[in-house]
Parts: structure tokens; sequence; C-alpha cells
């Protein structure tokens, strides 16, 4: 095997002064070429250290300490080399951060020149590489031309927002973006190697593992909605976009994926929704959602044979209620006359405010109609509303109707029940009337 040769290659003067101590110590036949301004393209010297150079096993330390310098060397010898040196970057102290700068340009690795230890350990790095035949010559070319294309891909997949990852056929992550890692708030090193069930709750790993065995038994790619677990310990939602790759054989190798947050759109979509359905003012379904879902209701109910009732009610004389005591409190006596009626109402009843003081109840139980729609107006009366440090009593007048087994929807009940509480208020308000028979 060649011992390896590191040719020192200071481009000014002034720094060789300032040479690593205990260089020869790491068994390299270290050669000093000082003052050779390669950068300035002198041929002479040029020839010189690309003969140097073409040695088997000669390593070339460029001093970066003018980086324009050694950026210049770098296109001269790369024009006059046969093939691609392996050479390392000295940095002068203090400039440690440029080193993945000069791993980019294609340096085996890069040092501080104070730090003599770190030195060392890469020299003698740099001399196993150049004894490990398979990366010598050509193959070093493909080599280094590989690990700058991965670094350029990396460096591109980190600066996408999109959390991105890959996981091999196994489901063990092999790779993944800066956005992923910031998404999981995890380190790369606690996800790289492991699989879903060491990132992500139980209850989520399992919906995605589950994702991940369809996805590789079926090919090709697959788009799913799914929660995950943010940094700050927060579900989000988010889509997941997955495809599987196949290795040289077409046998699948593995899957990558990317995510997408839709949380954001999620609750602006939820908001819209609530928007149109419900009354801004009493926080009750208005009077479409109200009509839509009480049909829903209804072909339920006669599907299960079972009877349905319609309530309207409105306040008495709550033109007054404004007049006097102002909008304000107009606003405040409707919203307590929907605290009033929810809490007479169960789960699976629907009630609305379908009009400026009109609400209107679909009660899932026909049989209590009776006796929720005498409650409510002695409910109401007995229950002033406190507004502004005083109490402003107020009545309603209600009319009820059953739901017959000959209504196709729910208008003609509504007619009725609209019926009853106009003789409700014909016979003094404050009261209910339910109707009986048809009209
Ligand atoms: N404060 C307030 N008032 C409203 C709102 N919507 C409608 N109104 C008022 O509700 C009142 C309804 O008056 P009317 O339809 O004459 O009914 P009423 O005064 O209750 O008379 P009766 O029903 O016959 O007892 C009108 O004065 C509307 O301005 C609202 O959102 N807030």
């Amino acid at each position: 095997m060649p011992q390896a040769r590191a040719l020192l290659l200071f481009l000014d003067a002034s720094t060789t002064t300032a040479l690593p101590a205990g260089l020869e110590g790491a068994g390299a036949a270290v050669e000093r070429w000082p003052l050779a301004d390669i950068s300035a393209g002198d041929a002479g010297s040029l020839t010189a250290v690309a003969g140097r150079l073409s040695r088997p096993g000669a390593v070339m330390v460029l001093d970066i300490t003018n980086v324009e310098q050694a950026q210049a060397a770098l296109r001269q010898l790369a024009l006059t080399l046969a093939r691609p040196a392996l050479w390392l970057a000295l940095l002068p102290a203090g400039r440690d951060h440029e080193a993945e700068a000069w791993w980019h340009q294609g340096a085996f690795d890069a040092v501080a020149r104070d730090d003599t230890a770190a030195f060392l350990r890469a020299l003698r790095r740099t001399r196993a590489r150049l004894q490990d035949p398979v990366t010598d010559g050509p193959e070093l070319a493909t080599l280094t031309r590989l690990k700058a294309q991965i670094h350029a891909m990396q460096a591109s997949l980190d600066n996408i927002p999109a959390p991105i990852f890959a996981k091999d056929a196994d489901g063990v992550y092999t790779g993944c973006n800066q956005a992923f890692v910031d998404y999981l708030g995890l380190p790369r090193e606690q996800i790289i190697g492991k699989t879903v069930f060491d990132v992500a709750p139980p209850h989520l790993a399992d919906v995605y593992d589950q994702a991940d065995r369809q996805l590789l038994a079926s090919g090709g790619r697959q788009v799913y909605e799914a929660q995950v677990k943010w940094a700050d310990g927060n579900l989000r939602d988010v889509i997941f976009h997955k495809a599987v790759f196949h290795d040289a054989h077409g046998a699948v190798a593995g899957q990558a994926g990317a995510i997408f947050d839709i949380t954001e759109r999620k609750r602006l979509e939820s908001g819209l929704r609530e928007l149109a359905q419900t009354d801004p003012l009493t926080g009750l379904l208005n009077r479409r959602c109200f009509i839509e879902r009480a049909g829903v209701q209804l072909a339920e109910a006669r599907h299960l044979r079972e009877a349905v009732a319609v309530l309207l009610f409105d306040i008495d004389h709550f033109k007054q209620i404004n007049d006097i005591h102002g909008h304000a409190a107009g606003d405040a006596m409707l919203r307590h006359l929907a605290n009033l009626g929810r809490q007479h109402l169960r789960g699976n009843d629907l009630f609305a405010r379908i009009g400026g003081d009109e609400f209107a109840i679909v009660l899932g139980g026909a049989n209590d109609v009776r006796a929720v729609a005498a409650r409510l107006p002695s409910r109401v009366a007995a229950t002033p509303l406190s507004f502004d440090g005083r109490e402003l009593a107020c009545g309603i007048s209600l009319g009820a109707a059953v739901v017959m087994a000959d209504d196709h929807d729910i208008d003609s009940a509504l007619r009725r029940a609209d019926a009853a509480l106009y003789e409700a208020k014909r016979q003094g308000r404050g009261r209910s009337v339910v109707f009986d028979g048809h009209r």
C-alpha cells in the first residue's frame, strides 16, 4: 500500500510559521511546499505541485488563510490534475464554521489549524481512505461526486418547508428533512433508524403503521388525512402523501412521504360551516339549517315509526322591549330565551331562531309535547332577565303540532304549529296551544 504523503500547500509565506505541531507523528511523510502561488496561475509551480499530488498516496493540505487564493488554487489544480486529489482544508483558528462550505467544495475534511489532534485524525482518515482500493482512482471521483450530490440533495430538502421523510421496507426511517425534525420536535438521531412507534404516540403510530403496510402491499401512491403530534405536544391535522420506491431488481425498497399541515384550513372550514348554520346572536341553528335538519329528523323518525312534534314560539310585545329598554336589552332577551329553551330540550331535539323574535323546536319524541308546550311559557314568565341592574319580565306565546303519518315534509307541521301560535296570541298571549287535527 502506498504511504500517504501530505503535501502542505501554503499560498502565503506568513502562515508557514504556524504549522500544526507534531505532524510527523501521523506517520505521514510531510513535504512542505511553501510560497507556491499557484492561485496566480504560476505555470511552473502548478506543474510541480500537480506532479507531487499525482504520486500514489499524496494528500494535499490546503491552507485556507486566504479564501480567494485557496479557491483559485483549487480551480487551477482541477484543470491540471489527471484525477481528483484527496485534500484537507486547514482553517485558520476561529473559522471552524467554514468547514461545511469546504466539504461542499470537495474537501475530504476541514479542520482548524490550532486543533492539532483533529488535524492528525483527519490525516489518518485520509490515509486510510487512500489505502482502500475501492475508493482510489476513478471510484474516488464517483464517490466524491455522489457525496456532493447527497449534500446538495439534503440541503434542498432542508430548504423545503413541508416535513419530508423516507423509510425502508421495514418501516425504519432512513432520512428526513429539517422541517420533519422541527415538526416532531425530536433530534434527527431520535428519528433515523427508528420506527413510527418510537416517534409517535401509540394510537397514532398504529394508524401510520397500518397505512404503511397497505402502501407497501399495494405499491404506488397513497394520500390520506390523519393527525400528527406536533413539537409543542398538540395534535395537528395533516394530509400524508406517500409513494413507494423500488430497488434495482424492482422490489419495493421503501417509501418516501411528505406531510401537509391542514390544521388552519380545517379550522376555517369549521368556522365557515358554523357561520352558515347558526344564528350568531344566540348560537342556535338558523332557519335554513333548521329546515334541512328537521327534514332529516322527520325521515329518520318515519323510518323508526316514531312520532315527532314541532313547536313555534315568539316573544310577546317584543317591540316594546326594544323601544323602552333599547336594542341591546332586546338582544339580551333573545339570548336569555335561547338559554331557557335549551334547558327544556334533549340532545337530539332541534332548536332554532328562525326569525326576529321567532323560535322553533323539533321534539324527538312527541309524547311529551303537551308537557313541554305548557311548561315553556310559564318558565319564561317566571324567569325575568337581569339586564343593566334591572329585572325585565317577558312572555312568550307558543303553538305546537304533532307530525302526522301522511306529512311528507316538515312544512305542513310548521303551518299547523303556526296556526296554533296564532291561536295562543288570540287567546291573550303568554300561553301555548297544541294543534289538534288537520287543517
Ligand atoms: N333587539 C333585537 N330586536 C329584533 C331583532 N330582530 C328583530 N327584532 C325586533 O323584534 C320586533 C318584533 O316585533 P313584532 O313582530 O311587531 O312582534 P311583537 O312586538 O313581539 O308583537 P307580538 O308578537 O304580536 O306580541 C321588532 O321590533 C324587530 O325590530 C334582533 O336581532 N334584536
